[in-house]
């Protein structure tokens, strides 16, 4: 277990090496997506529901129900990225291009993720995709979000994290962070997660390999979030990929 004192006083960065890698790339193998406890801080979380109100801060704000996406706003931070924003994207993003590569492992193709965050951005940039992704999404009660994936261009990376701003419970209830798996002459199966204020999912932006008796094949998954039956849920969504 981590010293919490030593967790407490580490920047963002330390505390996300110090994450188990290990133990996360392995679940991520075996069911697709794995949950990262207690990354952020309260006074972390706390500010970054306060961006939320600065509205220069931020590129676009979508109004859900607008677009039939579900009930609920969120909106995308515009370059330059606030720093806690850029670290979470730029740190996370090297262990995820190891996993990514390693699905492509699986699936026969090449590994082509570059090993970290600005050569692939590069990648987006050539495809006219500069606009920065990462988001805040906010919920009262009765709000949700529509299953559906983040695919912004032809350049996309295949994992996504999401981090609770709230506290379960406490400030708000239901709001659980669904992910679907679609899987190939087969029926869907369901996840509904409960992620605790801080901590955060690492899931698939589109498909996962999954082993079976005749090779590996892949599913295909849509999140999204279930009904907020009471108080204002918040989020951060880091998406590695720009858009267009
Ligand atoms: O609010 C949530 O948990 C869903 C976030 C989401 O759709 C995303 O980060 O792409
Ligand atoms: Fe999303």
């Amino acid at each position: 277990m981590r010293n919490p004192v030593l967790h407490m006083i580490n920047g963002i960065d330390k505390r996300i090496d110090a994450l188990d890698w290990a133990s996360l790339h392995e679940v991520l193998d075996v069911q697709g997506f794995a949950e990262i406890p207690a990354l952020l801080q309260e006074n972390e979380c706390a500010s970054l529901r306060a961006m939320y109100e600065e509205e220069a801060r931020f590129r676009t704000r979508i109004d859900m129900a607008r677009y039939r996406f579900g009930i609920g706003e969120y909106r995308y931070f515009q370059a330059p990225l606030p720093p806690l924003i850029q670290s979470l994207r730029e740190r996370l993003y090297p262990e995820l291009a190891v996993a990514a590569n390693r699905w492509l492992l699986r699936l026969g193709k090449e590994a082509s993720y570059p090993a970290d965050l600005q050569p692939f951005l590069e990648q987006c940039h050539r495809h006219g995709q500069t606009r920065p992704t990462p988001l805040l999404l906010k919920y009262e009660a009765g709000g949700y979000n529509c299953l559906h994936q983040d695919m912004y261009g032809d350049v996309y990376f295949p994992f996504q994290v999401v981090f609770a701003l709230k506290r379960r419970d406490i400030d708000y209830a239901g709001g659980e962070f669904l992910l679907v798996e679609q899987r190939p002459r087969a029926q869907s199966r369901g996840h509904a997660l409960a992620i605790e204020q801080g901590s955060a999912v690492i899931f698939p932006t589109q498909r996962r390999p999954v082993s079976g008796t005749r090779g590996t094949y892949q599913t295909t998954l849509r999140h999204g979030v279930s009904t907020v039956t009471w108080g204002t849920r918040f989020s951060l969504g880091i998406i590695f990929h720009d858009a267009q």
